[in-house]
């Protein structure tokens, strides 16, 4: 479903990312790790088109991101750190409009409903104007997009920053509901509960390059630590240290 081959984008001689080769298949779940700055959110872009590859190809459902990106976004649902909403319409307003955009036909108001009850949105939050929403609410909105969208492949941003723990236990519980229905999910993240709770495999990033790539039944937890942990240790350290031990 997403595929990356060589996939190298570069900002003069500097590698954001360097030779990536990926695949993320129907129903998968696959969680990239890394330091800040390792090429994570270069990588998502990528696959939206929302950058231009220096070399090598994304392709999403075997289109070519970079020659048609229309169409590969037809099959993506994308949900960034920042969710970007209007701010004076309702969850249900918001989500109307943008599926109207999307969709041939914008679907009915009791099927709106469902879409964000769905989601995980309150009933009560739906007519409210999205400016009072938390950002676990906004993402909602987002995520009822996607479920309305039947997207085919869901990228995500570091989904559970600033989430509380039932937000992000209930943001799992529908990342696994689409990866049952068949949708390919990639998603970035700092956040190993959520990795444990959905990864099919993890792959790990730094200084552009995938550094990683195991399935996550093959981890403990510990395991699963000792693996983000040790690509933040300084070049030529020995052995990975888990963050007491290291003071980190
Ligand atoms: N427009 C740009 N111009 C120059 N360098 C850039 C640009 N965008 C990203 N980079 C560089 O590309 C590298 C990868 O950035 P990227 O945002 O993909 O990292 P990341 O793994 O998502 O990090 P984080 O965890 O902080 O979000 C970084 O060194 C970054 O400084």
């Amino acid at each position: 479903m997403l595929t990356a081959r060589q996939l190298t984008k570069a900002y003069g001689a500097r590698k954001a990312l360097d030779g990536l080769d990926l695949e993320v298949g129907g129903g998968e779940v696959l969680c990239l790790l890394g330091p800040n700055g390792a090429g994570k959110t270069t990588t998502l872009h990528l696959f939206l088109g929302l950058l231009k590859p220096t070399s090598g190809t994304a392709l999403v459902k075997g289109v070519d991101v970079a020659a048609d990106p229309i169409t590969a976004r037809r099959h993506i649902a994308y949900v960034p750190e920042q969710v970007q909403l209007y701010p004076h319409l309702s969850g249900l307003e918001n989500l109307g409009y943008f599926l109207g955009l999307a969709l041939p036909a914008p679907p009915p108001p009791e099927r709106l409903h469902t879409l964000l009850r769905e989601a995980g949105l309150p009933a009560e939050a739906a007519t409210r104007p999205v400016g009072g929403y938390s950002k676990g609410m906004r993402q909602k909105v987002v995520l009822a997009l996607a479920l309305a969208r039947e997207a085919e492949a869901l990228l995500l941003d570091e989904p559970t920053s600033g989430l509380d723990p039932v937000s992000i236990r209930e943001l799992g519980n529908l990342i696994k509901r689409l990866s049952a229905r068949g949708a390919s999910v990639l998603m970035v993240t700092h956040d190993l509960s959520i990795v444990r709770s959905v990864a099919h495999r993890v792959g790990v990033m730094k200084a552009g390059r995938l550094v990683e790539l195991t399935p996550a039944a093959s981890l403990s937890e510990e395991g699963l630590e000792r693996l983000y942990w040790k690509h933040f240790e300084p070049e030529g350290a020995t052995g990975p240290s888990l963050p007491h031990a290291s003071g980190a």
